[in-house]
């Protein structure tokens, strides 16, 4: 039997993904409300306690009233907006760092936002292992395609071409940074400096490291190559890069992908490093994402949703 999946926010462009990647899957029923009804209580009430899987695609606040509006012990829950990824009781959805047991074996999953995939894959492995400070104040820069913002930002950039760039969060405290240094393992919150380019889709996210300001206890660019691709090996879904490119480019052609590429880039003396990473703000960042958690949750392979 097919599981019902109930995506609370369909219509944007997080949900309309979800969608796409679940159209045609018999392992899944895709429960949709109409135009009419997507935004009434009590009709979002019935299909989020009638379904076994829910898919949050929300603003905050409306996912946290979603949440509140389920009673069905039984609904199991994907929640692709920051309203809980560093909170008590809430599996953090990216199964290459925490583990691919835990989200399977969750009853809620907190989607990572699309910046903190990348900041946390290209971490996480580097400061548990010891390789890189927990301690350190890390700098993170970041370029997003628009659809990163959603509908609103989507619009803001079709209606306007005249925008070449756009950096934001200067006052700095962007909601994602507490996911950063939770799930990178870090005590001190990184300086997170995003921006947007008029492309749809594709991000490209950095974190600079002077290597030789950092202590005795920092390795060797060589080393981190080499974690990081011992950490993810065999995943379909993430690629270490084993190259210094003399260029990244973020395309506006960009193809929808679930995958994620890191770099460690390095100077020739080895004094100063990049790390890099490239990926889909829709599909490892978002949508791509939240399919593995479910095909996770659901028993089935992370990556193909076969059956195991
Ligand atoms: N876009 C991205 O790359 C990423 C997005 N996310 C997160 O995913 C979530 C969804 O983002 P995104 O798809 O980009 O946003 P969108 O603005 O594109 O879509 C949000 C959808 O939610 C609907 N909605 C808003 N309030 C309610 C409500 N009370 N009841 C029912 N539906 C409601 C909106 O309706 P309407 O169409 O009428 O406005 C809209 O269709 C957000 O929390 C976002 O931060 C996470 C990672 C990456
Ligand atoms: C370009 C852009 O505006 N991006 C969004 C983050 C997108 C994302 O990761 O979504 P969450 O809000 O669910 O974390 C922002 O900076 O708020």
């Amino acid at each position: 039997m097919s599981a019902k999946v109930f995506i609370d926010g369909a219509a944007g462009t997080t949900g309309l993904e979800i969608a796409e990647r679940l159209a045609g899957r018999s392992e899944f029923d895709l429960v949709t409300l109409s135009e009419e009804r997507r935004k009434d209580d009590e009709a979002r009430a019935e299909a989020l306690n009638g379904a076994d899987f829910v898919i949050l695609c929300l603003p905050d606040d409306a996912a946290r009233d979603a949440v509140g509006m389920i009673e069905n012990p039984r609904v199991r829950v994907i929640d692709a907006s920051s309203a809980h990824r560093t909170s008590l009781g809430w599996t953090y959805g990216l199964p290459e760092v925490v583990g691919a047991k835990d989200v399977a074996a969750a009853g809620r999953v907190s989607n990572p936002g699309c910046y903190p995939t990348g900041f946390i894959m290209l971490l996480a492995p580097l400061v548990r292992a010891g390789f890189l400070p927990a301690d350190w104040p890390y700098v993170c820069h970041a370029v997003s395609g628009y659809s990163g913002g959603g509908k609103a930002l989507i619009a803001r950039f079709e209606d306007d071409p005249d925008i070449a760039f756009r950096t934001y969060g200067l006052a700095l405290g962007h909601k994602h940074v507490p996911e950063m240094k939770k799930h990178a393992g870090l005590s001190i919150a990184p300086v997170f400096a995003p921006s947007v380019v008029p492309a749809h889709r594709g991000m490209v996210l950095e974190v600079p490291l002077p290597l030789e300001a950092m202590g005795d206890t920092v390795a060797d660019p060589e080393v981190m190559r080499a974690a990081l691709a011992q950490a993810y090996g065999g995943s379909p879904i993430v690629t270490v890069r084993d190259d210094t490119p003399g260029e990244i480019l973020l395309r506006r052609s960009m193809e929808p992908t679930d995958t994620i590429d890191l770099y460690v880039c390095a100077s020739i003396d080895r004094r100063q490093a990049r790390l890099v990473a490239v990926l889909d703000n829709l599909g490892k960042g978002a949508s791509g994402a939240a399919v593995q958690n479910l095909n996770l949750m659901a028993g089935l392979d992370e990556t193909t949703g076969l059956r195991l």
